[in-house]
């Protein structure tokens, strides 16, 4: 699915697609879940947010997705507000790690719903949802219900149901966290297929270094307790990246820069529990 066009390591254009301007969360139970965060991602990014249990990656994406209210300061996608995102003209969507997939209804029911919640015809909804079938490699599977499929292509009918909103903004919370290596690896380069191809801005969220070294232009590391970001990092391999690159010199390098980070924000982490 790789194109030989060279996809520059940073973003596509430099406009802005999401501004965190000093939000913080706490939660009404009074867990500190972030400390101000300042974050600017530009449109095209890649970013993958990286830390140890806890440390409010998940607090900060539902925020990004207007899901979660910051106690304090702001957000802005495309300069707007994330509750007048429509008025920019832009889009998001956001893959959950459990699939979440209706198990009554086919695949294709699954993938239209949003378009249906949102009243789209359906002669121009069965054409998005066969695009963005095969966008993820499902053609084949459009009638199936769910349980016929692996766990692998459950999460890719996810991502399809997320893409035929055709979002400009992908948000993913640990979406490959319960496949097998192997399936990661595949929906990890399918995705990066994905993200040059339709030019989105994505935000990933994964404990896993070695994911985040393949897919991202750009890691942010995050400590908990309370949860902050403390270090981040640009990987500025170049696209497409290959199974060769993950066996690279310049993988390694990258992979143990983040190990270390890592490493000192769990210890942060430990000692703010001591
Ligand atoms: N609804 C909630 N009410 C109270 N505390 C919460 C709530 N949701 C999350 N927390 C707490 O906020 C902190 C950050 O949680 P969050 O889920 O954002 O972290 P995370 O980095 O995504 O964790 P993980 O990697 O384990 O998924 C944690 O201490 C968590 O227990």
């Amino acid at each position: 699915m790789s194109s030989a066009e060279p996809s520059p390591s940073a973003p596509h254009r430099a406009t802005p697609a999401v501004q965190v301007l000093s939000a913080e969360k706490t939660y009404p139970n009074g867990t500190q879940a972030l400390l101000p965060v300042d974050l600017t991602i530009q449109e095209g990014e890649f970013v993958t947010l990286l830390g140890p249990s806890g440390c409010g990656k998940s607090t900060l994406l539902k925020m990004v997705a207007g899901l979660l209210e910051p106690t304090d300061g702001r957000l802005q996608l495309w300069r707007k507000p994330v509750a007048q995102l429509e008025e920019s003209g832009k889009k998001m969507a956001f893959v959950f790690q459990s699939p979440t997939l209706m198990p009554w209804a086919s695949v294709q029911t699954n993938v239209r719903l949003p378009l249906d919640l949102a009243g789209v015809p359906r002669p121009e909804s069965d054409a998005r949802v066969a695009e963005a079938l095969a966008l993820v490699g499902l053609s084949k599977f459009a009638t199936a219900l769910p349980r016929a499929l692996s766990g692998g292509m459950q999460m890719r009918v996810s991502i399809a149901r997320g893409l035929v909103t055709q979002p400009d903004l992908l948000l993913m919370d640990e979406p490959f966290g319960a496949l097998d290596e192997i399936t990661r690896h595949k929906l990890d380069a399918d995705l990066l297929d994905l993200w040059r191809k339709k030019k989105l801005t994505v935000i990933f969220v994964t404990h896993s270094i070695h994911e985040a070294v393949f897919l991202s232009n750009r890691v942010v590391m995050m400590a908990a307790r309370p949860g902050r970001v403390v270090e981040e990092f640009h990987i500025d391999a170049p696209y497409p990246r290959t199974a060769d690159f993950m066996v690279s010199p310049e993988f390694s390098r990258y992979a143990k820069l983040l190990q270390d980070s890592l490493l000192r924000a769990s210890a942060d982490t430990d000692e703010a529990l001591a």
